[in-house]
């Protein structure tokens, strides 16, 4: 299989090598740079030299859609909405790691990332790619909208209790926490290390790019859902997301029911593991690897729960999840070239 990367140099670029690079059905692999062409990708990454070396290609999309069996877009907002169409109808498969092709309602994401949308024709091709909720539509998909990190933490953690209908409607408040490595290679003033190393911000308030598309899906399971508070804060790490969800329950549900539920649609997913009674995940839990964990717990005085989702903002939140999109769409096993265990510590 011949994939190709555009936005190869950038964080969730380079995670997608790296992952590609030991996947047993990609036989090559084509890097793509906007501003680097004709440079080589292990000059600027000294760190990737080895057996291989890779020159940055220049975008040509009517040669990449029928050279290339899968391509990678790993862009900023912005860029794919305008090159999707141009790499539509060939032979590649598409999957987008930005939000651009995730909001339905066109006019929906012009509210929220401030920029023209994807012409329509494409918003309704792409398939919301969370393998866990979404597996038969992504294996038929020519187009995949890979989750943002944070909606991906949200709904994996949501997702058994709302589709259930046991969730208040207006219940919902997801509070999350990312590392830098979220706001992608360059640094910007709320990322930059003198501001973010020993500190601790919330950022984007009630106006984060990500309500839109958690309310989406949200929606989909429970069509009654009311909007979310949904926050976002920098914490200074590099990789890792923390999402502390809380809802209220429409029943009363015993610890051993709240489990089970989750247990119901999460014991036959490779990648989501649940936690025993007591026990709740951190970020360095699940680092380096393709998991969601979550913990749990109902609190009685409030009939509050408590969920707790971890994970990898660049792995499961972006390139892993991506490469788990492909296996569905190729019928490889789901968990090919996705190494299963985190780095710790
Ligand atoms: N970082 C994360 O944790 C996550 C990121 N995402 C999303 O994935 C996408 C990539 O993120 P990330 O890798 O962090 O971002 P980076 O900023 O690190 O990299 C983006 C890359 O896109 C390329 N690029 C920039 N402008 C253009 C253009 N006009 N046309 C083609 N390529 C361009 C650049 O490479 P070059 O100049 O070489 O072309 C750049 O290296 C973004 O949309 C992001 O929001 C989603 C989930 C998580
Ligand atoms: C830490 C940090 O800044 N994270 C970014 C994640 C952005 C992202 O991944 O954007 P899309 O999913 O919309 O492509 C943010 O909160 O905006």
């Amino acid at each position: 299989m011949k994939a190709g990367i555009v936005g190869a140099t950038g964080y969730g670029g380079i995670e997608l090598l790296r992952l590609l690079n030991n996947h047993p059905q990609i036989t090559s692999i084509t890097l793509y740079s906007s501003s680097q062409a004709g440079e080589k990708f292990e000059d600027i990454y000294p760190q990737f030299q080895g057996e291989q070396t890779h020159i940055l290609q220049d975008l040509v999309p009517d040669m990449m859609k029928e050279d290339l069996d899968v391509i990678f877009l790993a862009t900023p907002a912005g860029v794919s909405s305008q090159l999707t169409p141009k790499l539509q109808g060939g032979h590649a498969k598409i999957i987008d790691l930005s939000g651009d092709l995730r909001i339905k309602d066109a006019s929906l994401y012009e509210q929220w990332y401030n920029k023209g949308a994807a012409p329509n024709e494409v918003l309704e091709k792409a398939v919301y790619g969370l393998p866990e909720w979404n597996k038969e539509r992504i294996q038929d998909a020519d187009v995949i909208a890979n989750p943002g990190c944070f909606p991906t933490a949200a709904l994996l953690g949501l997702g058994p209790l709302v589709k259930e209908g046991l969730v208040k409607a207006d219940s919902i408040i997801v509070d999350a926490k990312s590392g830098v490595s979220g706001a992608g290679k360059n640094p910007n003033p709320l990322t930059h290390f003198a501001h973010a190393q020993e500190n601790f911000q919330i950022y984007k308030v009630n106006r984060h790019q990500h309500i839109p598309e958690i309310e989406q899906q949200l929606s989909e399971w429970y069509s009654d859902i009311d909007p979310v508070t949904f926050s976002t804060h920098l914490v200074p790490m590099t990789r890792g997301i923390m999402a502390t969800i809380y809802v209220q329950l429409n029943k009363n549900l015993t610890e051993d029911e709240l489990r089970n539920t989750f247990e119901r649609y999460y014991t036959t997913e490779p990648f989501v593991r649940v936690r025993e009674e007591g026990s709740f995940p951190c970020t360095k839990d699940v680092y380096g690897s393709n998991y969601c964990d979550i913990g749990l717990t109902i609190d009685t005085r409030t009939k509050r729960v408590t969920i707790v989702s971890v994970i990898d903002n660049l792995l499961k939140g972006a390139a892993s999840q991506a490469v788990q999109n492909m296996n569905l769409i190729f019928q490889y096993e789901e968990k090919t070239g996705l190494s299963p265990l985190p780095v710790y510590p």
